[in-house]
C-alpha cells in the first residue's frame, strides 16, 4: 500500500466521466466551482467511444446497404459491395479520435475544471482516493459533494470455458477493423440485436443465442416478432429459449454448447448479456451505502445520502445516454441551489436502432398489467406511408384511465414518431384530446391516429 498522500480539496468531485459525469463537471466548473473529474479510462465514457456513437455509425452504414437491396421493383436495379473499411475509419477518425480523449479533457480544463486520470475509490463520506498507473495514489476531499457517475460494464455470464477466450464485448466489436466471416452473439437484447444485424449486413454469418423465449424480451411481443422476421430476412440464425452451458475456442473458432444439446459456432463471439455497476469495487460502503446493491438509490434530486449524488447507469433507471444527461441536469441545478424539477420516470423513451427501428416509451402492456392498471391496448399499422414505402411496422398504445401509459413505434425511423408518443405519456394528455389532433398525410406518425381511434371505441 502506497503512503497516504495529503488530500487535495475541491468543492465537488465527480467520479466517472461518462456523458452525465462530463456534463456535471463541465457545468459546475463553468459556474465557478472548484471541480475534479476522475476518470479511469476515457473522458466521455462508453457512449462516444464504444457505445451509442460508433454503434449508430455502424447501424447507419448497414442501413444504407439494406436500402440498396430495396431498389429492385421500386427504382431499377442495384448492386452493393459492402466494405467495412469506411465504417472502421469513421469510428476511428471521426467518432473517437482513435480512442483519444484529449479534446474532451481540454474542454473541461478550458472551463476551469481539474481532470484526474485514474480509478477513484470512496474512502470516506467526503473523500475519494484515486489510483492511477503513473501517478500513484492521490486523495481528494470534497467540501460540497461527490457525484458518483461510474456507469456500467459488460456482464460476462459464468459459462464454463468462456473466461480466458478472446470473446468480444461491445468494445472489441466496435474497435474491429474487419468483419468476421461468422459471428455468434450471446444475448439478443439491445446491443446484441443492433450489432448482429449490422454485422450480418456486412456479410458475417450471424447466429444469435438468447435465453429468453424471444429476442428483445424487454419489449412488446409484437416487437420481437417483427424484428425476428427482419433478422431472418437478413440471414441471421435465431436460437431462443436456450442457454449456453459451455464455451470453447480452438484458436480459430468459438463453439457454444447449448442446453438443448446443439451448438452455435462463430469465428468471433460477441457477449451481450447485459451490464452492471460494481459498487463494491467503488467502495461505496465507506460513505454508508450498501455495496451489495445492484444500483445506487437516489431521491428525486439524485441525492444518495450525505454529500453524495448519483446519476446515469449506476442508478438503474434505464441505461441510456439521455437518462444520464437528464439526471445530470438535476444534479447540477441541485448542487448550485437552483430551482429543480424532481426526476420522473413514467415516460422514459428508448430506441433500439435495428431495422425496423423500435421506439418505445413508458410501460409495456405486460408491465402495466403487472402494476394492476385497468389496461386497454390498440395497435395500428403504418398507414398509407407504410404502403407507399413497402415498409413493415406498427404502433402499439397502452392506455389506462384515459391516458397513454406506454407506447411502441416500430418501423422506418421508428424513434422519430416516438417523440409525440413520449410527449403524450409524459404530459398525460387524455386519449380523447389526442383524438382531436390533426395528423399530417401521409406521414408514418399518422398511423398513431388509427390506433387512437380504436382505443376510444
Ligand atoms: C454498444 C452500446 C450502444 C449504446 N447505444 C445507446 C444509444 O443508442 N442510445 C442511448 O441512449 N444509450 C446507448 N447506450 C447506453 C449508453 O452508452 C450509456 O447508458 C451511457 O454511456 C451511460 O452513461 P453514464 O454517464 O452512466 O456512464 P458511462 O458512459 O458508462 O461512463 C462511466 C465512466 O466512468 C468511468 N469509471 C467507472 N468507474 C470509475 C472509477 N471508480 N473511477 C474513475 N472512473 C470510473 C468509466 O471508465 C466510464 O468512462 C449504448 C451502450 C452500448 C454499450
Ligand atoms: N439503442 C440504445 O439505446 C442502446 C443500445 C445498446 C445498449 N443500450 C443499453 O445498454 C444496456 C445493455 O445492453 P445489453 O444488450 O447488453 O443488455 P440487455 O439487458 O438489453 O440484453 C441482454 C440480453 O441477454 C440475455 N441473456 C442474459 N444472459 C444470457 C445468457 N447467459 N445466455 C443467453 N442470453 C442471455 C437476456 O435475456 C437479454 O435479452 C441496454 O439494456 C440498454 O439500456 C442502449
Amino acid at each position: 500500500m502506497a503512503e497516504r498522500a495529503k488530500p487535495d480539496a475541491f468543492d465537488v468531485i465527480v467520479v466517472g466521466g461518462g456523458p452525465g459525469g462530463e456534463d456535471v463537471a463541465g457545468r459546475l466548473a463553468e459556474a465557478g466551482l472548484h471541480v475534479a473529474a476522475v476518470e479511469g479510462r476515457l473522458f466521455g465514457g462508453e457512449c462516444p467511444y464504444w457505445g451509442c456513437i460508433p454503434s449508430k455509425m455502424t447501424v447507419r452504414a448497414a442501413e444504407l446497404i439494406a436500402e440498396t437491396r430495396r431498389v429492385p421493383g421500386m427504382a431499377g436495379d442495384s448492386t452493393v459491395s459492402p466494405d467495412w473499411s469506411p465504417v472502421a475509419r469513421r469510428i476511428r477518425d471521426e467518432a473517437t479520435d482513435n480512442w483519444d480523449d484529449r479534446a474532451a479533457v481540454e474542454r473541461l480544463t478550458a472551463k476551469g475544471g481539474h481532470f484526474v486520470r485514474g480509478w477513484g475509490h470512496v474512502t470516506g463520506p467526503d473523500e475519494i482516493t484515486v489510483r492511477s498507473a503513473g501517478d500513484g495514489v492521490r486523495v481528494l476531499r470534497a467540501t460540497r459533494g461527490i457525484v458518483l457517475a461510474i456507469g456500467s460494464q459488460p456482464t460476462i455470464p459464468p459459462i464454463e470455458g468462456l473466461a480466458g477466450t478472446p470473446y468480444w464485448t461491445n468494445r472489441e466489436a466496435l474497435e474491429t477493423e474487419e468483419v468476421p466471416g461468422s459471428l455468434a452473439v450471446l444475448g439478443a437484447g439491445t446491443i446484441g440485436a443492433e450489432l448482429a444485424q449490422a454485422f450480418a449486413r456486412f456479410g458475417a454469418s450471424v447466429t444469435m443465442v438468447e435465453s429468453a423465449d424471444r429476442i428483445l424480451p424487454a419489449e412488446e411481443p409484437e416487437t420481437s416478432e417483427l424484428v425476428a422476421g427482419a433478422f431472418r430476412a437478413d440471414g441471421i440464425g435465431l436460437r431462443t429459449g436456450v442457454r449456453a452451458t459451455r464455451a470453447a475456442h480452438d484458436g480459430e473458432r468459438f463453439t457454444l454448447h447449448l442446453n438443448d444439446g446443439s451448438t452455435a459456432e462463430g469465428e468471433r463471439l460477441l457477449v451481450a448479456t447485459g451490464r452492471h455497476s460494481d459498487l463494491a469495487a467503488l467502495g461505496v460502503g465507506a460513505a454508508g451505502l450498501d455495496e451489495s446493491a445492484r444500483t445506487i438509490a437516489t431521491d428525486g434530486r439524485m441525492r444518495a445520502g450525505g454529500k453524495l449524488w448519483a446519476l446515469g447507469d449506476v442508478t438503474g433507471r434505464g441505461a441510456f445516454t439521455h437518462m444520464s444527461m437528464y439526471q445530470a441536469d438535476i444534479v447540477v441545478k441541485d448542487i448550485l441551489g437552483e430551482p429543480v424539477h424532481e426526476a420522473e420516470y413514467h415516460a422514459v423513451p428508448r430506441v433500439t436502432f435495428t431495422d425496423p427501428e423500435i421506439g418505445s416509451v413508458g410501460l409495456t402492456e405486460a408491465q402495466a398489467r403487472r402494476q394492476g392498471l385497468d389496461v386497454r391496448t390498440a395497435t395500428g399499422d403504418l398507414g398509407s406511408r407504410g404502403w407507399i414505402h413497402r415498409a413493415e411496422g406498427f404502433f402499439k398504445l397502452v392506455a389506462a384511465d384515459g391516458v397513454l401509459v406506454g407506447a411502441t413505434s416500430a418501423g422506418p425511423g421508428g424513434g422519430e414518431p416516438l417523440g409525440m408518443l413520449t410527449l403524450a405519456v409524459h404530459a398525460r394528455i387524455p386519449v380523447a384530446r389526442l383524438n382531436e389532433m390533426i395528423y399530417a398525410f401521409p406521414t408514418f406518425h399518422r398511423g398513431i391516429m388509427g390506433a387512437l381511434a380504436e382505443l376510444s371505441l
